[in-house]
């Protein structure tokens, strides 16, 4: 086996994921100001470093190699800072390189919306998401449900359906102060 560093459990990254549009970017700001961390966004450091828009990069370069991109910042931010919170995009879990970097290095939190509540907010966010383009109603819900089993892999569920932004960041910190709900989840 191994030798592996312990981080202490305080200084560990603060992972937010779930579904594209749950609200992984606007909560993650949020918590971090609270907890006076520092802020990371993956799809923001994406676009900084690539200089390019996301729906750039799948246009011109394809999803495969934008995965790659994504798997490989999240793999050098998850093992090399402390005492981030870092948002994730919504494919990014769907990756199991991804997932096992973050649950051994992180504290993981699964952001929950239910499909009604989320489609109400699919206006807010079609433009700005490639993955989302072309796909009927039915299609997008396929995805949102067969992307599920990989969120499940997490240390705490948060179900947002009727808390706004402000509440669920709150909610986030009393669990983390607390120690509400941290587990581990099972291996794949
Ligand atoms: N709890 C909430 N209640 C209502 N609206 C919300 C809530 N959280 C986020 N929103 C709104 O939903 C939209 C999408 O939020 P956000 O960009 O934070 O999602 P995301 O999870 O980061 O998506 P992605 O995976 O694509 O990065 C924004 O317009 C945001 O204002
Ligand atoms: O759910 C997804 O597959 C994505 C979500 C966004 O955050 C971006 O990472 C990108 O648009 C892909
Ligand atoms: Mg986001």
């Amino acid at each position: 086996m191994s030798y592996m560093r312990q981080i202490p459990v305080r200084e560990k990254n603060i992972v937010l994921i779930g579904f594209m549009g749950v609200g992984k970017t606007t909560i993650g700001q949020l918590v971090a100001k609270k907890l006076y961390r520092d802020f990371i966004d993956i799809d923001v450091e994406i676009e900084k470093n690539e200089k390019m828009l996301i729906k750039d990069i799948f246009s011109k370069y394809g999803e495969k190699e934008f995965r790659r991109i994504e798997r490989e910042t999240i793999s050098d931010i998850c093992q090399a800072k402390r005492c981030k919170v870092v948002s994730l995009g919504g494919g990014a879990f769907q990756q199991e390189e991804v997932r096992n970097v973050c649950l051994e290095n992180c504290i993981v939190l699964f952001l929950d919306l239910s499909w009604d509540r989320w489609k109400e907010r699919l206006d807010l966010i079609i433009e700005s998401r490639p993955v989302l383009h072309n796909r009927t109603l039915e299609e997008m819900q396929e995805l949102f449900n067969a992307r599920q089993d990989a969120y499940s892999k997490h240390n705490s569920r948060v179900q947002t359906d009727n808390l706004v932004a402000e509440e669920v960041a709150d909610y986030i910190v009393e669990t983390l102060k607390l120690g509400w709900d941290i587990y581990q989840p099972q291996k794949d």
